[in-house]
């Protein structure tokens, strides 16, 4: 057993004692030793703190995504999910099931309710040409009306799926419009109540644990169970049983000749699924890669998109990526929103969706979507806060634009600069990139590289081309910005 004196002993203790004898001169320049000690030992201890955050830092590339609403921001977004965390991406994908449900149903009710207005107003011709089926197709469209009703149930069970209980607005903002498409409906409020709701969800709800939360609180075993191929899926089933009426109602000549007439072009609407009724109303439907770059959900808020990609190697490696996604509405570019992530990003992808110049915005429809663009595009040039960060410019939905021009839309009524040039894609790209290139060059505070692609973010092959040389350039204008640290 250890003696008391053993235990009451402790050698540290010892050593550092004053001295028994110390005068109180000596007991002062003591304290003071000791508190001289203490500041250079806290001063190190910061120093390796500053240190560490620094080494982070250098660590982290950060690149942000800019543009109007329905730029493509998302979509980017998710190509490089699909590019450098391809694991994640495909686990991920069968969640989309529901957004790609919800925009198949909306698509439907947009031919609807352009039908119940042609009705209500005058019988339906197609054109001009009274010897079609158009007598006929009232009666043929309630009973149609009649079948698909059920789809409007569909349609409040997916926004409850998706939506958490408490997001109350998470429904009410515009969705997408064309000039002329609303010109000649503005004045029926009954048509726009429902056109004017977009579905969107806040990063920070999470909704893809909302979605994996409810098939729990459903009772069945496995989380995703709702969304995994195979199993029951009210909404699907309900998109397979009304699948022939669809398909009758989307192909039928007459309804096409009404939405032209009207200038509904649902092709180039987000989130178009029409043209693959066969494959997306199968019972055992599950998303591809294109399916869930073509889905459409606003984003309303900021996503931060955390990832090192999996095939790092050589100095990339140990690199880890943050991708900032903002919501690109009007309201949603406050300063409080945008600004906060200017701070020490190293490049932008900014997204200008070229094929919008006869489209007004879905948030203000006095503003043309070109020109907010393009105003948008002088503000983040001339950004003081951005003038040593790389802009990178997506002229964007470049394939919407080649199939408006193809359809006999000329850009010169719209953009009368234009003029007469030859009204297609290769010059009215090359023409809208130089006047961004312009601006670019007489705006930016100092010089620096423009940047800039003509993309289609939806198309897997070209994107890949392009997002792998904007990899590369911001890795080099990482590498230069550390370096200057
Ligand atoms: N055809 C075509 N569709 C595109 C292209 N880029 C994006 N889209 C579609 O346009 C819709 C809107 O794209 P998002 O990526 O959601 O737009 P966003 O910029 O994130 O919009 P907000 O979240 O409202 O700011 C989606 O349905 C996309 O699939 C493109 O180049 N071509
Ligand atoms: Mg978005």
């Amino acid at each position: 057993m250890p003696s008391r004196h053993a235990l009451d002993f402790d050698p540290l203790d010892e050593a550092l004692k004053p001295p028994p004898d110390e005068s109180d001169s000596e007991h002062a320049i003591r304290l003071a030793q000791e508190a001289e000690a203490k500041r250079v030992s806290q001063a190190i201890d910061d120093s390796l703190r500053a240190e560490r955050q620094l080494q982070k830092k250098k660590n982290v590339v950060r690149l942000l995504l800019l543009g109007q609403s329905e730029s493509g921001k998302s979509t980017t977004l998710r190509h490089f999910q699909r590019l450098y965390t391809p694991n994640a991406f495909r686990e991920e994908r069968v969640l989309w099931r529901s957004v790609i449900q919800l925009n198949l149903v909306r698509s439907i009710r947009t031919i609807l309710d352009a039908l119940s207005n042609v009705r209500i107003q005058q019988p339906i011709d197609s054109g001009g040409d009274e010897s079609d089926d158009g007598p006929n197709f009232p009666q043929e469209l309630d009973f149609l009306k009649m079948r698909l009703a059920p789809l409007r149930h569909i349609e409040a069970l997916l926004i409850a799926k998706l939506v958490p209980p408490n997001e109350d607005e998470a429904i009410s903002l515009p969705a997408s419009s064309s000039v002329s498409n609303y010109q000649s409906t503005r004045s029926r409020s009954s048509e726009r109540s429902w056109r004017t709701q977009e579905v969107f969800v806040r990063p920070t709800t999470t909704w893809k644990g909302a979605l994996a939360k409810s098939s729990r609180a459903n009772g069945r075993p496995h989380s995703f169970d709702a969304v995994t191929p195979g199993s029951r899926d009210e909404a699907q089933e309900v998109l397979h049983s009304c699948r022939h009426d669809i398909m009758t109602l989307w192909n039928d000549r007459t309804v096409r000749e009404i939405l032209r007439k009207r200038k509904i072009r649902l092709e180039e609407f987000p989130g178009f699924f029409l043209n693959d009724l066969e494959r997306v109303t199968s019972l055992k439907y599950t998303p591809n890669d294109d399916d869930v770059l073509k889905a459409r959900l606003k984003t309303v808020g900021v996503s931060e998109y955390r990832f090192e990609m999996e095939a790092a190697a050589g100095r990339e490696s140990g690199t880890e990526w943050r991708i900032v996604d903002v919501g690109g509405s009007r309201s949603q570019r406050r300063k409080a929103t945008w600004v906060p992530f200017f701070d020490d990003v190293d490049a932008i992808i900014f997204l200008a969706p070229i094929s919008g110049f006869d489209q007004v915005l879905a948030e203000d429809r006095s503003v043309n979507r070109l020109e907010d663009s393009v105003l948008l595009w002088k503000a983040v040039c001339s950004n003081k806060l951005l003038a040593n960060v790389e802009l990178v410019l997506f002229l964007n939905k470049c394939d919407i634009l080649d199939a408006k021009l193809k359809a006999g839309v000329r850009l010169s009524r719209y953009v009368r600069s234009f003029s007469d040039r030859p009204n297609d894609l290769e010059t009215a790209s090359k023409y809208f990139r130089s006047k961004f290139s312009a601006i670019h060059r007489e705006y930016s505070p100092n010089p620096r590289k423009f940047y800039g692609f003509c993309t289609s973010v939806t198309d897997t092959t070209t994107t890949a081309g392009i997002l792998a040389s904007v990899r590369d350039m911001v890795i080099r204008q990482h590498l230069k910005q550390s370096k200057l640290l």
